[in-house]
């Protein structure tokens, strides 16, 4: 078990843990696994301990890096847990809506190389942690990436589109995000949606491989690099993070995005049998 070997430092409990963090001192570079069987959907607790995860690992000096992948074989995230957006409380959606804002904040502005290993599929939310981090490496084959929001009658929020429209440009963000297009790894490579698509084995090694470029460039320079190039779309958040929370648990709150939702849901069910 990896947990327990010197050097790693683990901040969670192994087996115990929706998040959990292996930390290596002698490279500095941690592991984030998300670990909520059977989709990794984030709900409002794994969000919570994944934004306290980063906090953490931002505040260790020794950490220069953070590798964000999934303990579920097949999965990285299926996004935001639908269970949390259908027939909730007002109160439950805007706790559970600053618990991904803060997540995202940490993600996006943090201060560590942040790599993806895209082992899985990567719907919606997913998708956004996987953009949030400096570079994605994904498994070729049948995975599928992409923020589908439209699908479910709903709407990527503008922080979302934000992060899409840095990695892939504007006119790829349009087609994307109104069609709620979910992408082949190749095709996401085509697009820049990824950075890199390689057999499933390969994804950690690439990572590992692609860290090293990354971190032979000086902390303070690459840092500053990264807050002056997230920094408008960071700040763009956090002038209205209550305003967002608000206008998103009203806007989930309408007659006619619970249908769309509950119909959702039915047609994953509905899939299996
Ligand atoms: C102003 C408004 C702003 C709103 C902004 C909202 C922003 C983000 C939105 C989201 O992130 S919404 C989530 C979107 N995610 C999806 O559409 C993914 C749906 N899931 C799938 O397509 C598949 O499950 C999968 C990920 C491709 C995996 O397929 P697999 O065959 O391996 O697993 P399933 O059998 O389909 O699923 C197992 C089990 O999990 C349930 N489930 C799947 N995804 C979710 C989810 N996101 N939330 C909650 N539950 C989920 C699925 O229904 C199955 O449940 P059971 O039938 O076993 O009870």
């Amino acid at each position: 078990q990896v947990c327990t070997q010197v050097p790693y430092r683990c901040y969670s409990t192994p087996g115990v843990g929706q998040v959990q963090v292996d930390m290596n001192s002698e490279t500095g570079v941690a592991t984030v696994r998300l670990n909520r069987p059977p989709v990794n959907s984030l709900n409002l607790d794994v969000l919570t301990e994944l934004g306290i995860a980063l906090e953490k690992l931002d505040a260790d000096r020794t950490c220069r890096a953070m590798v964000l992948a999934s303990a579920v074989p097949g999965i990285f995230s299926a996004g935001l847990d639908i269970l949390e957006m259908y027939q909730s409380t007002p109160e439950r959606c805007v706790a559970f809506w600053r618990a991904l804002q803060d997540a995202w904040l940490g993600l996006y502005g943090s201060r560590l190389v942040t790599m993806a290993a895209i082992e899985g599929h990567s719907p919606a939310g997913g998708c956004l942690l996987a953009m949030s981090c400096d570079y994605r490496v994904m498994a070729d084959g049948k995975f599928q990436i992409g923020l589908n929001e439209t699908r479910l009658g709903i709407v990527a929020p503008f922080w979302f589109e934000d992060v899409m429209l840095n990695t892939i440009g504007h006119r790829e963000t349009e087609k994307a995000l109104q069609l709620g297009a979910m992408y082949s790894a190749q095709q996401a490579l085509s697009i820049g949606l990824v950075d890199k698509v390689v057999p499933l084995a390969e994804v950690m090694p690439t990572v590992q491989g692609e860290l090293k470029n990354w971190l032979q460039i000086p902390d303070a320079a690459r840092v500053i690099t990264k807050t002056s190039m997230r920094k408008q779309v960071l700040d763009r958040l956090r002038s209205q993070k209550e305003k967002d929370a608000q206008f998103f648990a009203d806007f989930i709150g309408r007659d006619s995005v619970q249908r769309s939702l509950g119909a959702y849901i039915a047609s994953l069910q509905k899939r299996k049998s």
